[in-house]
């Protein structure tokens, strides 16, 4: 335990600026450029690293793009409030470090580092690491940004499960300072070590997990959304008012139903389904008729413009 804190340590100290690279790690492929994966390709891409981002159609890529841009905006206001051209510079410059494309091989042949971010499913993840197991270098290293399936479940797919880990990021990635990185009983030390690199390398505090259901996280989150999802259908309180009561007497900056809006009902709804089969005797983790019948709807929360809440103009 003593000699892991020594090294976490001094990887701390080595990547203290946010712009430090990991010399381990020059190019990075993001595949899915929804919600998560725009915000990994540019926290990715303002540490310095050339950024891929897959997707499978230009619409996608293009949104995400003018995301990331909208996001950079944002946060360059204040980091060079007395210096806009520098904000212009460094906008540009992130911007031009992140190519996109719909073919998976154009990144995957020549990184070193592939972060996946499409819809939580495990077929879906399955048949693109196979794929992506056959034309990336074996040194290449492969993680998964999964909120609720096990990472080893994942690496069932390839043969480089030493090369294997979990990145899991917080939404909104610009904005959230922490990254749960996973090791799995197969993950080498080495890889391990690369992971947490990257980490720090893009200004993230890392917190190290074992591949246990929900991580750290989700594992606290998951089963308090779930009680407030009951009391709702439950007709206890309205979920504003739940909402509210969240917010002004725990101190959380959203409460649970804008919080599952700003995650998306579509995966909630993964998520929910995903728990339910991993815990069926658990009371805990039950389906929810509000849930389904708002992404029946197509209700998917901040993304399609209308969830619990409104967000329409
Ligand atoms: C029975 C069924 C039950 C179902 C239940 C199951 C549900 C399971 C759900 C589990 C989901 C798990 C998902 C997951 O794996 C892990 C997660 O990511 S969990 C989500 C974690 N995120 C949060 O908890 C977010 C909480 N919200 C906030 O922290 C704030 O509200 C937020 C930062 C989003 C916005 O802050 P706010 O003050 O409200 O708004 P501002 O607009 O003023 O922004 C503040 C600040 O941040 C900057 N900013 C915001 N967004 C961006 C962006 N995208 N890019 C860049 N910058 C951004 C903004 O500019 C402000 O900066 P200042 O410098 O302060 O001006
Ligand atoms: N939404 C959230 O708050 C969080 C989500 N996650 C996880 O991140 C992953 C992505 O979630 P979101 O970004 O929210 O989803 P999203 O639905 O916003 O984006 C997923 C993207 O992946 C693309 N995609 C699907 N299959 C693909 C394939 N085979 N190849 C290339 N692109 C493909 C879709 O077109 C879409 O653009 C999921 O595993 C989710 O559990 C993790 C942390 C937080």
């Amino acid at each position: 335990m003593a000699s892991k804190l020594v090294i976490n340590n001094i990887i701390k100290r080595s990547f203290s600026s946010t712009s430090a690279l990991n010399r381990q790690i020059n190019s990075v492929t993001v595949i899915g450029s929804g919600l998560m994966g725009s915000g990994i390709a540019q926290v990715t891409a303002e540490a310095g690293y050339s950024v891929y981002l897959v997707d499978q159609n230009d619409t996608a890529l293009n949104k995400a793009l003018k995301t990331i841009e909208t996001s950079l905006t944002r946060s360059t206001k204040k980091k060079f409030n007395k210096e806009p051209d520098h904000a212009v510079r460094y906008i540009k410059d992130t911007m031009d470090r992140i190519v996109t494309t719909t073919k998976v091989d154009a990144g995957a042949e020549k990184s070193d580092l592939i972060i996946e971010a499409i819809v939580e499913n495990i077929q879906a993840k399955h048949d693109l690491f196979s794929k992506l197991d056959k034309i990336s270098p074996n040194t290449t290293i492969f993680t998964s940004n999964t909120s609720s399936l096990p990472i080893a479940e994942i690496a069932e797919a390839v043969s480089r499960k030493d090369k294997f880990g979990g990145l899991h990021f917080f939404n909104p990635v610009p904005v959230m300072k922490l990254l749960e990185v996973i090791k799995t009983h197969e993950t080498s030390d080495a890889t391990y070590r690369t992971l947490l690199e990257y980490g720090l390398s893009i200004g993230k505090t890392t917190v190290e997990c074992k591949d246990t259901p929900g991580f750290i996280v989700n594992r606290l989150l998951v089963p308090y959304m779930f009680e407030a999802v009951k009391m709702y259908e439950r007709g206890d309180a309205s979920f504003q008012d739940i909402d509210t009561a969240m917010k002004l007497g725990a101190g959380y900056p959203m409460g649970p139903f804008e919080l599952i809006d700003y995650v998306g009902l579509d995966t909630t709804k993964f998520i929910v389904d995903g728990w339910k089969k991993r815990f069926p005797e658990d009371p805990t983790f039950q389906s929810s008729v509000v849930i389904d019948q708002l992404v029946a709807e197509g209700r998917l929360g901040r993304k399609s413009g209308e969830g619990f809440y409104n967000y329409k103009k």
